[in-house]
């Protein structure tokens, strides 16, 4: 059997850190060698499982990246979109994969991984679960189905404390709708209606966002026509589907070219 791959979890006491944490001690097939937090935050320093109000765990809690992917074979980054371009390369530096779920990033932070990709493996993906991905293949295939007299619209509620918008899975299912119209998204994307807009336009793919509550994600892809509506769903209830994905595709990196990936390659459903 193959030495248990060592991971860092890169903003353990968020959200996602926090399960990655739990995800990892899941599996035989890796174990957690390092944890990051942003300077500053008052877990830095102390041990990880005192941090999280369990047992101690022998990881102390770093703000040195750099010092923690040394010590890395992969590393998990659910963090903040500037975050997660530094991180990219320093793990190039380190020759770690680097499995990133941060969502909001611009255009010219995805054009600065570039660079990082030629000499690590990156995975990254707005959305790790299982179900997401094979929604984006349905989306696309129906999309490419049915003519421009069917509305695309992708409707997308999460909790009160996300901070961007529109969510990372809601681009990626716009994206494959594009793509299964042969469109590009730039071109036909309407996010965020508000007053006089005017008549919806022939083959627009709209994006709206709720937010509220604990809600953990939920996503549905409407396509509207005159008589009738299709609408396919995704409700997430529990975190630990992004954290047992994010997992599966450090593991999957293992000795792959460097390069940008996807869950869709990690799941092997590519055609
Ligand atoms: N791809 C996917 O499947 C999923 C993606 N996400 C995305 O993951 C990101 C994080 O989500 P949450 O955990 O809910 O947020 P959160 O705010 O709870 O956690 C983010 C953590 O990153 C830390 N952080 C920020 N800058 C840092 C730095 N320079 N170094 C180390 N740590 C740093 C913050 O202090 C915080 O603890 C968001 O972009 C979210 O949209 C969330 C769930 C699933
Ligand atoms: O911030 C979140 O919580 C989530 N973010 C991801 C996204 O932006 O789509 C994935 C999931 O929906 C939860």
């Amino acid at each position: 059997m193959s030495e248990a791959m060592r991971i860092a979890v890169l903003g353990v006491s968020g959200r996602m850190g926090q399960m990655l944490v739990q995800a990892i001690g899941e599996s035989e097939r890796c174990m957690l060698c390092g944890a990051t937090e942003r300077a500053g935050h008052d877990w830095v320093g102390r041990d990880l499982g005192e941090a999280m109000g369990i047992a101690p765990r022998g990881v102390t809690v770093s703000d040195d990246p750099l010092e923690v992917f040394a010590g890395a074979e992969a590393v998990i980054d659910f963090t903040a979109p500037k975050a997660t371009v530094a991180h990219a390369e320093l793990a190039a530096q380190a020759r770690a994969i680097h499995v990133i779920g941060t969502t909001g990033m611009e255009a010219e932070d995805l054009a600065k991984l570039e660079p990082a990709a030629r000499h690590a493996v990156i995975v990254r993906a707005g959305n790790m679960s299982l179900g997401v991905n094979l929604l984006t293949l349905l989306t696309r295939r129906i999309a490419a189905a049915l003519d421009p007299d069917y509305d695309i619209e992708v409707v997308e509620m999460h909790h009160r404390h996300k901070v961007d918008a529109p969510s990372g899975t809601a681009l990626m299912l716009a994206e494959a709708a594009a793509e299964g119209r042969g469109v590009k998204l730039a071109d036909v994307s309407d996010r965020g209606r508000d007053g006089q807009t005017g008549a919806r336009r022939r083959g627009d793919i709209g994006m709206v966002a709720l937010r509220g509550g604990d809600v953990t994600g939920e996503h549905d892809v409407i396509f509207a026509a005159d008589g009738e509506r299709i609408i396919l769903r995704h409700v997430a209830t529990d975190r630990m589907i992004f954290a047992r994905g994010a997992v599966k595709a450090a593991l999957w990196g293992r000795g792959r070219q460097p390069g940008q990936y996807d869950m869709i390659d990690v799941l092997g459903l590519r055609d």
